[in-house]
């Protein structure tokens, strides 16, 4: 499976095509709008997400219901492109015209200077329209087709939040999928240990008054995955590895753990290997999962537990220092609008993207051309596992 994004933050849509998608699998667009909706929720956000409503159109590749084998098209419109229609319309307009609003003063922390050095743009609307995580709407969308494949599989995925700034949720490991998704769609911050919400919202309406922003730690659980999924014989074929670089890949990610993580440095071995036990009913097991479900780049059986860490927000109220690329004069920027701190909304960016990545696995390590083929083949695979 694979899969592209388009379009620009203030532009007309964004949209995804996905190619691999096994035939006959039921799809409606309410399978997507409740992954979309759960994205632009989340206690923090700007005015931004008050104007949009991500609701997608499936325009190929679906039929009354059911997938075709065939790429599918999906498209988000943005109904912000309403009020940016002189700014972002695709007709040539004179240099004069365009001079008033050209974006000279880059944002540290966002994409702009960078990408302007690269590309060679005077006017970083060029970059920043781009750059945007709007983009996100998309990976979430064909995300979302990845856990329909996942759930016909007996596979759930789930991302919450971790951390914001400095509250942190206490572990909720015990817990099922199940039980996670129902809480984190309960909470506005998307956490699973309701005794840290208030203080989570209380830092970032703080934030906010400060003129500042926040990040904080998304998790992500995944359940009933298969032992063996991934493959140590090649670097890229190691699903640790892609799941770890397709974390990296949303916008103000900064670094990823599996399981204890960055804590192994301080333990030792016997603190942090998962011990071996058979059963005559379950087969091979772990009575811990502190690796967080990946050995030699497979998965162990166990469920896959993933936390990505998300800088604060580039775009503050209170400026920093930075240098107009024309004038080459200092600046402190004012700006019109931010999200103050955009984790619980990224959990569910993270959630979708781990999801693709176990779902690509699956359908290359399966045959798929119709879901009944990649049901049957995992099935059996499952019981040869079982029986080893
Ligand atoms: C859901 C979400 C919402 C975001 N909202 C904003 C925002 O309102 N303002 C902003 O400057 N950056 C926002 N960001 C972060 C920037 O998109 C990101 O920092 C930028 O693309 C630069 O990429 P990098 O931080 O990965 O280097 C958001 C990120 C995510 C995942
Ligand atoms: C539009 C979304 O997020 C945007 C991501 C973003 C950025 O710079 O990344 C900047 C903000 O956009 P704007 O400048 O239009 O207020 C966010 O609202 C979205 O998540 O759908």
């Amino acid at each position: 499976m694979r899969y592209l994004t388009a379009g620009e933050s203030h532009g007309k849509q964004v949209s995804t095509i996905i190619e691999g998608v096994p035939a006959k699998m039921e799809l409606v667009k309410d399978d997507i709008n409740h992954s979309l909706l759960r994205r632009q929720g989340g206690y923090g956000r700007g005015r931004r997400m008050k104007i949009e409503k991500d609701l997608v159109e499936i325009t190929s590749g679906v039929r009354h219901g059911y997938t075709l084998g065939s790429p599918i098209s999906l498209v988000i419109t943005n109904d912000d492109f309403k009020h940016w229609v002189d700014v972002m319309g695709e007709d040539p307009i004179d240099e004069d015209a365009n001079i008033r609003r050209k974006i000279t003063k880059p944002r540290p922390g966002h994409a702009d200077l960078n990408g302007a050095l690269k590309y060679d743009h005077r006017d970083m609307r060029n970059v920043l329209e781009r750059s945007s995580a709007r983009e996100t709407t998309a990976r979430v969308a064909a995300g979302a087709v990845a856990k329909k494949i996942l759930n016909e599989l007996g596979i759930k995925v789930i991302g919450y939040v971790k951390r914001i700034y400095q509250v942190e949720a206490e572990d909720h490991h015990h817990l099922s999928v199940e039980e996670k998704i129902e809480r984190s769609n309960q909470s506005p911050v998307r956490t699973l240990d309701s005794s840290k919400e208030q203080e989570m919202m209380d830092a970032i309406d703080q934030a906010k008054r400060d003129g500042d922003s926040i990040g904080g730690i998304a998790e992500v659980h995944v359940e009933g995955v298969p032992a063996g999924l991934g493959s140590h014989v090649h670097y890229d074929r190691k699903l640790d590895s892609r799941i770890a670089g397709s974390v990296v890949s949303i916008n103000a990610f900064k670094g990823v753990e599996f399981g204890v993580g960055f804590d192994a440095a301080k333990r030792r071995g016997s603190d942090v290997h998962d011990e071996i036990v058979h059963h005559q009913d379950q087969g091979f097991y772990r009575t811990s999962n502190r690796l967080g479900g990946f050995e030699g780049g497979m998965t162990t059986g166990m469920p896959i537990i993933v936390k990505g860490v998300m800088k604060p927000i580039p775009t503050l109220y209170k400026p920093l220092n930075s240098v107009d690329i024309d004038t080459k004069e200092p600046f402190q920027a004012s700006i019109e609008r931010s999200d103050s701190c955009a984790v619980p909304a990224a959990s569910v960016v993270m959630e979708h993207v781990v999801a693709w990545e176990v779902a690509n696995a699956l359908l290359e390590q399966f045959t798929s051309d119709t879901i009944d083929q990649l049901k049957s083949e995992v099935k059996r695979y499952r019981e040869r596992i079982q029986s080893f």
